[in-house]
């Protein structure tokens, strides 16, 4: 009985728990047949959730494109951590292509890296994952023979939940910057001018890597002009939000000013280099047509300074063309399209209304002579007077030329500084002057006696220097070009009026 009792039992809790397996099975089962896939996924990831303890850091990915488009947060990030590679870093990559100057660092798949910001620690990652969606398994062979295989790259960033504010809206916002700055130092600045041997297509820019050494260091100007124009540039760049906000084009025109070589387009060229724009070398003279015209401003990049030089000059064209081509006398007025109101309206119209972050310089030696049209208020933001050198200009190029600091004081300073002051002598003249010997002394000595020549010829001329003889080939050249230009301006009433620019071809 006992034992019957027992046997049951044993037998009745083994087939209870056949029955329980069963029917859990069951249910699996059912469960499976019945909930789909990717809800059973959600309610596990609910589950999980529930269950794992809370994390406190947030992790943004970074991708490298979002579908189409090259995501720049990824590209300024990969360019930003390359200067932040620590000795931790294990694995680096390195390239560089024919025409870059330095090596480029990069961060090897899996590599981490810990920034610092404000006192918050930032953990970038990198990860370069294999992507096998479109990869067909069975011929991964001849897939990975034309290298079809696609990589998907992203950082990782991660950081305490609570900076994610400060990351979104200051810490990514810097490294954009950076890697901003960082592509500019890099970037190859470019000249582009006027190619006119398309005899019938019209012109199109061409264009040279800009290498003008000019710098704001090296150019001799007072130092308060100096500065002042480039708190001008600073202000003029930074400010995309106030000229969206006030509903101006985000533009910007100098008036350069004064007579030949006293360096403005010495000034062009520095304002080049230190913006790290293109220069774009508007010869009006090469310009026939409206349609030319516009079609050549509308082919200008952003961020690029748009050079018209000696605008008194080149605006008369009707005349000019009437000058330069006396057997066309009678061509039609509809033929000469281009003035300076047509221009102007271009500049103020249609240039204006595309692209962003120009500047518009004009050049003239002569600035009583331009179109009032020109000068009017908010036409040109800034005129500059570039002229004749005052002593702290002179200071500029003795230490650029002969390698004498500024607060260094020479013997002869003193009597410069006199003498300089009430004698018109142009940079490029000083320049010239300091240029014919490596010797301080000798140098200096021989521009005392040029300023002394000057100031008893009583600023006259200095086309009748005797020196010219002693100078090299190229040196005279420059001096003839200014020489010939100052006749020119003597010479130049009506009719005479013409472009320097056609014979001296780019002034930069
Ligand atoms: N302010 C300056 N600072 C440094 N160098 C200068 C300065 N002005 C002139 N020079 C020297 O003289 C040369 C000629 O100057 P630049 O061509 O800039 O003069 P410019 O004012 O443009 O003359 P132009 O009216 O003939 O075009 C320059 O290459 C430079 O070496
Ligand atoms: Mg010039």
């Amino acid at each position: 009985m006992f034992s019957q009792r027992e046997m049951p039992s044993a037998s009745s809790m083994f087939s209870a728990y056949a029955s329980m397996a069963a029917s859990m099975m069951l249910l699996r089962s059912m469960a499976n047949e019945l909930i789909p896939q990717p809800i059973r996924g959600y309610i596990l990831n609910a589950f999980h959730y529930l269950v794992k303890p809370r994390s406190q850091s947030l992790t943004l990915v970074i991708e490298e494109s979002n579908g189409i488009a090259r995501n720049h947060v990824y590209d300024a990030a990969e360019a930003y951590l390359s200067t932040r590679v620590s000795p931790d870093n294990e694995r680096l990559k390195i390239c560089k292509s024919p025409k870059e100057k330095k090596l480029t660092i990069r961060l090897e798949k899996g590599e981490k890296l810990l920034d610092l910001y404000d006192g918050v620690s930032l953990r970038w990652r990198f990860i370069c994952a294999e992507s096998d969606k479109n990869a067909p398994s069975e011929n991964t062979s001849i897939s990975s023979n034309v290298s079809v295989r696609s990589e998907k790259r992203y950082f990782e960033l991660s950081f305490h939940k609570k900076h994610k504010q400060m990351v979104l809206e200051s810490y990514l916002p810097f490294v954009l910057d950076k890697a901003k700055e960082m592509k500019d130092d890099e970037r190859v600045l470019k000249m582009h001018t006027l190619n006119t041997s398309y005899c019938y297509g019209g012109v199109k820019w061409d264009s040279i890597n800009l290498e003008h050494p000019s710098t704001f260091e090296t150019l001799a100007m007072d130092s308060e002009q100096k500065e002042a124009i480039m708190e001008d540039l600073n202000r003029f760049v930074k400010r995309r939000e106030f000229y969206k906000r006030v509903g101006r084009a985000w533009k910007r025109g100098y008036l350069l000013y004064g007579p030949p070589g006293t360096g403005k387009s010495s000034l062009i060229a520095a304002m080049a280099n230190y913006l790290k724009f293109d220069i774009y070398d508007l010869q009006l003279a090469n310009i026939v047509r409206d349609s030319d015209l516009r079609k050549l401003l509308l082919a200008t990049a952003n961020r690029s300074i748009l050079v018209i030089e000696d605008i008194d000059c080149s605006v008369d064209l009707p005349e000019r063309r009437h000058v330069d081509h006396h057997h066309h006398h009678g061509r039609k007025q509809t033929d000469v399209q281009l003035t300076l109101s047509g221009l102007l309206n271009f500049i103020d119209g249609l240039w204006s209304s595309c692209g962003d972050e120009r500047i518009i310089i004009f050049t003239t030696n002569h600035k009583e002579r331009l179109d009032p049209a020109l000068l009017r208020p908010g036409r040109m933001d800034m005129h500059i007077h570039m002229s004749y050198c005052s002593f702290q200009a002179f200071k500029i190029l003795a230490s650029n030329y002969l390698d004498i600091s500024s607060d260094h004081h020479h013997h002869l300073f003193p009597e410069i500084e006199g003498l300089i002051e009430d004698t018109q002598i142009t940079p490029a003249h000083v320049a010239e002057e300091l240029m014919k010997s490596e010797d301080a002394d000798v140098a200096l000595q021989g521009f005392v006696k040029l300023l002394k020549r000057k100031k008893m010829e009583g600023d006259v001329c200095e086309n009748d220097d005797p020196d010219n003889k002693a100078e090299p080939a190229t040196k005279q050249s420059k001096k003839r070009k200014v020489a010939c230009k100052q006749k020119k301006t003597v010479a130049a009433a009506g009719t005479q009026r013409r472009t320097r620019r056609l014979s001296r071809g780019s002034s930069l």
